[in-house]
């Protein structure tokens, strides 16, 4: 059996938990749905700068390459976090535009921390963009992530 994500060992001691999916309802179950299951456990947080903060356990249902995550994984994980930072920020949106660099292959059965920042509002468009980090110097990923108001 797989060893439990260890979301401690990463939590920053300025984060505070927040729940993020329930701003949305219940709808978000793709990506949270399943929060013991085998694929994504996800912790979210605000950070100190009150940005929203992310944990994603990769489990081993997301595997793409050997051992390591699924590129369309890691999307699905940055579309959610990266979608709800707008919401976290009162913009209700969905995302209309999410362009991913990959950097580092992000092995299996980790937790990866995803950074979130809103750099730009201009009328129904926000920028948002993020970071999917191993929480030191590892970057897996980064995204601009495109969020069109739809109220
Ligand atoms: C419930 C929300 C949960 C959020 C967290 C999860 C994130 C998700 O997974 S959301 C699901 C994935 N996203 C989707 O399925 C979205 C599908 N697309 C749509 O619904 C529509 O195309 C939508 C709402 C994005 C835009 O349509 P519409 O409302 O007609 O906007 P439209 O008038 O065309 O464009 C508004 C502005 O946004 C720009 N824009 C719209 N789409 C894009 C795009 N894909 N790329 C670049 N710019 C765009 C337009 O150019 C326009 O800019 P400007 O005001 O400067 O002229």
């Amino acid at each position: 059996m797989a060893p439990l994500p260890d979301f401690e060992a990463l939590r920053k001691t300025d984060w505070t938990p927040f729940d993020a999916p329930s701003l949305v309802g219940k709808s978000l179950r793709f990506v949270s749905g399943d929060p013991q299951g085998k694929r994504f456990r996800l912790r979210y947080f605000r950070d100190g700068k009150n940005d929203l903060v992310a944990l994603a356990w990769f489990g081993e249902e997301t595997e793409g390459p050997p051992g390591h995550a699924h590129g369309g994984s890691m999307a699905a994980v940055l579309d959610e976090v990266l979608g709800l930072a707008a919401w976290a920020a009162g913009h209700p949106i969905v995302v209309g535009n999410l362009n991913i660099h990959f950097r580092k292959l992000l092995p299996l059965e980790s937790v990866a921390q995803v950074d979130t920042e809103v750099v730009s509002v201009k009328g129904r468009k926000v920028l948002v963009r993020g970071r999917l980090t191993d929480g030191k110097e590892g970057l897996y990923a980064e995204a601009d992530c495109l969020c069109i108001r739809i109220l």
